[in-house]
């Protein structure tokens, strides 16, 4: 063992990342900022249940799974600090942890990625759409087109060879994702919001640290960006608030517009039922500095409006309290990985 320099040099932080490409590279992007602000950073690989498992995400725990297995390792100080894709993160905030920085987020849409270059509109009624995604089987299945549907796991990789193979006729995919692999040439058809609103967090990362590492969350300040976490805080507000008690689908998009006197929030959602039994569709325009109360608002007329019927049966009155599915938190989040 070599002995430790008598001056310490500048900190090395130790970025924890899973090791699928897409991981490591929005790690890497994270990582390049950083170190182009004279930082020094460490990869540490993480092995998580989802990167091994096949199994379908409800049965390991859901989405979830990704960020456990990163943030157990932050919890022991392996690592530092962790990129999560932000849709992929749980609404409930870890303790210990912070979510130090939310960086400017890319491209928030969807994308086709059908066989033979065709267009959803251009797939004949009957064709097989491969998705795990509540969200996204909900909101195609609103656009009356005939539409199959299939699950399928694994990576982005994965899930476009389903395609090339013939497996399935076309799948969904977020650009972002596709984007940072350098891929979105595949993309047969980009999905507008007003078609397909996106999983909340969609196409955002979250830089994650322990909540007491006062030198490291004033470094990692200098990636974050207002607007995002405005979008996000909004977003993820509404999810949390119908996550209560609420398994259906949910697409929900913020975004900071021109208003008459200054910036404002406009926030648009989705809530559906995978058998298409309900379709609500429902905005609020807010101040862009009160990203919890425009959630808190869309998500009270969503229930006013019908998104309460899309709730669990309440148990009996007289019965002992019962504890909520053990899925309940994630079941409405994005299950493609
Ligand atoms: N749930 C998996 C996942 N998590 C993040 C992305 C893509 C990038 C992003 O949305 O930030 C994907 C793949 C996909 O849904 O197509």
């Amino acid at each position: 063992m070599s002995p430790q320099p008598m001056t310490a040099g500048p900190r090395t932080l130790r970025l924890g990342t899973r090791r699928s490409r897409l991981a490591t590279t929005q790690s890497g992007h994270v990582a390049d900022a950083l170190q182009a602000l004279g930082h020094e950073i460490e990869l540490v690989e993480i092995v998580t249940e989802g990167d091994i498992s096949t199994a379908p995400l409800e049965q390991i725990g859901g989405t979830g799974v990704f960020a456990s297995a990163l943030r157990m390792a932050l919890h022991n100080s392996d690592i530092d600090f962790a990129v999560h894709s932000l849709k992929d993160l749980p609404t409930t905030p870890e303790p210990g942890l912070i979510v130090a920085a939310t960086p400017r987020r890319e491209d928030v849409r969807d994308v086709v990625i059908a066989r033979d270059g065709l267009t959803l509109g251009e797939l004949p009624p009957g064709s097989v759409v491969g998705t795990g995604s509540p969200r996204r089987e909900a909101q195609l299945r609103a656009l009356g087109l005939g539409l199959e549907f299939t699950g399928i796991r694994g990576n982005v990789e994965t899930r476009i060879a389903r395609v090339t193979a013939g497996d399935v006729d076309a799948i969904i995919l977020a650009r972002a994702g596709l984007a940072r692999l350098g891929l979105t040439h595949l993309a047969t058809e980009v999905l507008d919001p007003i078609q397909m609103l996106p999983a909340a967090g969609q196409g955002a990362l979250a830089v994650e640290c322990r909540a007491d590492d006062a030198e490291l969350i004033a470094l990692l300040a200098a990636v974050d960006d207002a607007d995002t976490r405005a979008c996000i805080t909004a977003e993820r507000t509404v999810l949390r608030e119908l996550e209560a008690g609420c398994t259906a689908p949910i697409g929900v998009l913020g975004e900071i517009v021109e208003g008459f006197d200054g910036p404002e929030l406009s926030l648009r959602a989705f809530v559906g039922t995978r058998a298409g039994a309900l379709e609500l569709r429902r905005s609020m325009v807010g101040a862009a500095d009160d990203p919890e109360g425009v959630g808190i608002r869309l998500a009270r007329l969503l229930l006013e409006d019908g998104a309460a019927q899309a709730r669990e049966p309440r148990p009996p009155t007289d019965g002992p309290p019962s504890t909520p599915p053990p899925t309940s938190v994630t079941a409405s989040m994005e299950s493609d990985q």
